[in-house]
């Protein structure tokens, strides 16, 4: 079976700063990943690795067989960015960030037809953002705000997800509401690539985790990963109590 996500010896350097060292990752279709580590491990650097976005000194990535740049072009890669990579002045409104997902269905005109149409809507209604459609994208709070990039995501209809910190900054209800959404974007057979700080998420979202320290430190299960032991080895920190942030 083809993977969904492969990254085989991913090598990123910005300058002097050894981003990823020597990154191996594979996701087969319709699974969950979690892509845990500290501040800096390279989460970021790896999405934007996968996404064509960054330069390689070495490694390769295949997107269900494709190059994530090829990926991404046919619309089969979507992207949920930090919120801190976002320009929340730009004036536009949730609907329109939403329909920005429809852009790789549309040709070269973008020129929204009623199946687009169609599918802004179901993914407004899903992620509970119909009655704030109109208003500007900065004018919602954080939670609300990731919702629409979730939504976005949804109207994409991309086989394959990556989410960076989909659950920083937002309350419980948003959490649980966002978990519950990725969930049944699993269960419709799409592939998930998150990224999260929050390691109470994990076992409830990720059938796999993977923990990052610029170079793979551990994968498996999420109970694998962790262990408190992994985590000790990886970090020299203690595990933290289920519900707290990690923060070591
Ligand atoms: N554009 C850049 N120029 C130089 N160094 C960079 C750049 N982007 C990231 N880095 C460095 O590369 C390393 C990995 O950063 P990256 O943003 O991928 O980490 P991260 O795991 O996503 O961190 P966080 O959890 O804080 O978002 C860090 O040491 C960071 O300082």
């Amino acid at each position: 079976m083809t993977a969904a996500i492969e990254v085989t010896g991913a090598t990123v350097r910005y300058g002097d700063v050894l981003a990823l060292d020597d990154v191996g990752l594979t996701v087969a279709p319709g699974r969950v990943c979690g892509l845990l580590g500290t501040n800096g491990s390279g989460k970021s650097t790896l999405f934007k690795t996968i996404l064509g976005l960054v330069p390689t000194d070495s490694g390769r990535v295949r997107i269900l067989g494709r190059t994530g740049t090829a990926a991404r072009r046919r619309g089969l890669l979507g992207y949920v960015p930090q919120a801190e990579q976002v320009d929340w002045a730009f004036p536009v409104r949730v609907r329109d960030v939403v329909m920005m997902g429809r852009y790789g269905h549309m040709g070269a005109r973008r020129r929204a037809r009623p199946a687009d149409t169609r599918a802004v809507e179901h993914a407004l209604a899903r992620t509970d953002l119909t009655d704030l459609a109109d208003r500007q994208i900065g004018a919602l709070s954080g939670g609300q705000r990731k919702r629409a990039f979730v939504a976005r995501a949804i109207a994409q209809e991309a086989d394959v997800l990556l989410l960076d910190e989909p659950f920083a900054g937002v309350d419980k209800r948003s959490e649980a509401t966002i978990t519950e959404l990725l969930l049944q974007l699993r269960d419709g057979g799409r592939t998930l690539l998150v990224s999260t700080h929050d390691l109470a998420q994990v076992p409830a979202l990720c059938d796999e985790a993977v923990l990052l320290q610029r170079h793979v430190v551990a994968r498996g299960t999420p109970e694998e990963v962790l262990r408190p032991e992994t985590l000790m080895a990886a970090f020299g920190v203690p595990a933290q109590e289920e519900g707290t942030p990690w923060t070591p």
